[in-house]
């Protein structure tokens, strides 16, 4: 347990590490759907290194068992199942969980945009929706397969169709971009990473990611400045390049996945000021038809307890949230309506 505590504090962030608590006092399962995956497996490691977590189950097309498996000797309490899609499956995987992430989809190779991933993660993501729609419809879904900005309209879609939809419970894991943000912007100003708290909004996709460094007391200016949006914006494509074809980033995500899987849990033992940007079904610009839209969220027992406007920005990010705004609505479109056409059996 000890051993477990200290890990945590390590892998997450700077809000987490001051409210950390290693007591996990409910009965708490998570699921991990694509757990063999360049996420699924370091993701896995970490949650079972989480005392919130009392039981992961691991699902995968191919190799969740052996996952599983090898997690299940790390000495902390929790228990670990794996399942494939022959024996229990993913019904059994998914009946009882309280939160589930959603690594299952292939990842980008270098010179393909996150939106080329669509015509596969598409209908990847709305069949994993179905079943949680199925065996968990009051779970936390947290949507990291990518294009996110359309993939968690497909899964609201699905929720919908099967009349058990809360967009209280439905999240696209943004929290990469701001841990990137955080990190880029301690290495330009000479500052601990770990007490950096950038905000972002809008989605996950190039323009679509708005940092908002005036919001720290930031600001940078000329090529600077542009250097850092785009690197914040593009970090995915350093990652991309710098693997060369094998992927995309895996060990970071699998890190800032943990990361909100923990706010949630911590909201949901009844801490209250959790609060983390994240891409959720959102007031805050639906006159513009932009139905979701990542902001700050103050987390609770029943998952999104308050969405926080955008705030003071300045003209320059108000230029790059306009930008976002047009993207974004067209990646949401392109999700219902490929998910109205395709919604299968
Ligand atoms: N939201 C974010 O910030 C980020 C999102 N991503 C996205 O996460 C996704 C996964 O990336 P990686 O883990 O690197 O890919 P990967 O290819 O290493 O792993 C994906 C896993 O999903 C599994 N899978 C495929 N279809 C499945 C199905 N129907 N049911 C269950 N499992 C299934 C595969 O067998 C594989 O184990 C990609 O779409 C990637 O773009 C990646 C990084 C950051
Ligand atoms: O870039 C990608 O394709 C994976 C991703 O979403 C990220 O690293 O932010």
């Amino acid at each position: 347990m000890f051993a477990a505590r200290q890990i945590s504090q390590s892998v997450f962030g700077a809000v987490q590490r001051r409210t950390f608590s290693a007591t996990a006092s409910n009965a708490t399962k998570v699921a991990v759907l694509g757990a063999a995956g360049g996420i699924g497996q370091p993701l896995s490691l970490l949650l079972k290194l989480n005392p919130r977590v009392t039981e992961l189950a691991l699902y995968d097309i191919k190799g969740a068992p052996g996952v599983a498996a090898d997690i299940s000797h790390i000495n902390t309490k929790s228990t670990v199942k794996g399942y494939e899609p022959s024996g229990a499956g993913i019904k059994e995987c998914l009946t009882g969980a309280e939160i589930v992430l959603i690594p299952a989809g292939v990842p980008r190779k270098p010179g393909m945009t996150r939106d080329d991933l669509f015509n596969t993660n598409a209908s990847i993501v709305r069949d994993l929706a179905k079943a949680a729609a199925d065996a968990c419809p009051e779970a936390n879904i947290l949507v990291i397969a990518n294009p996110v900005n359309s993939t968690v309209p497909i899964t609201a879609e699905v929720f919908k169709s099967k009349g058990v939809y809360n967009p209280k419970r439905l999240f696209g894991v943004t929290t990469l971009d701001v841990v990137r943000a955080s990190r880029f912007i301690s290495q330009l100003k000479s500052t601990d990473p770990a007490t950096e708290n950038i905000t972002v909004v809008g989605g996950h996709s190039g323009a679509t990611i708005v940092p908002l460094l005036s919001q720290a007391g930031y600001t940078l200016e000329g090529a600077e400045r542009d250097e850092y949006i785009k690197r914040v914006q593009f970090g995915g494509d350093e990652v991309v390049q710098a693997k060369g074809g094998a992927g995309s980033a895996t060990l970071s995500m699998a890190m800032a996945g943990a990361r909100f899987a923990e706010s949630l849990l911590k909201a949901a033992q009844g801490q209250s000021g959790v609060v983390e940007p994240t891409y959720v079904d959102s007031p805050l610009y639906k006159d513009q038809g932009v139905t979701y839209f990542a902001s700050q969220v103050e987390l609770g027992p029943n998952g999104v307890e308050k969405i926080h406007p955008v705030g003071k920005v300045s003209e320059f990010e108000q230029g790059l949230l306009d930008v976002c705004l047009k993207d974004l609505k067209s990646n949401i479109e392109k999700g219902e309506k490929w998910v109205k056409e395709n919604m299968g059996n």
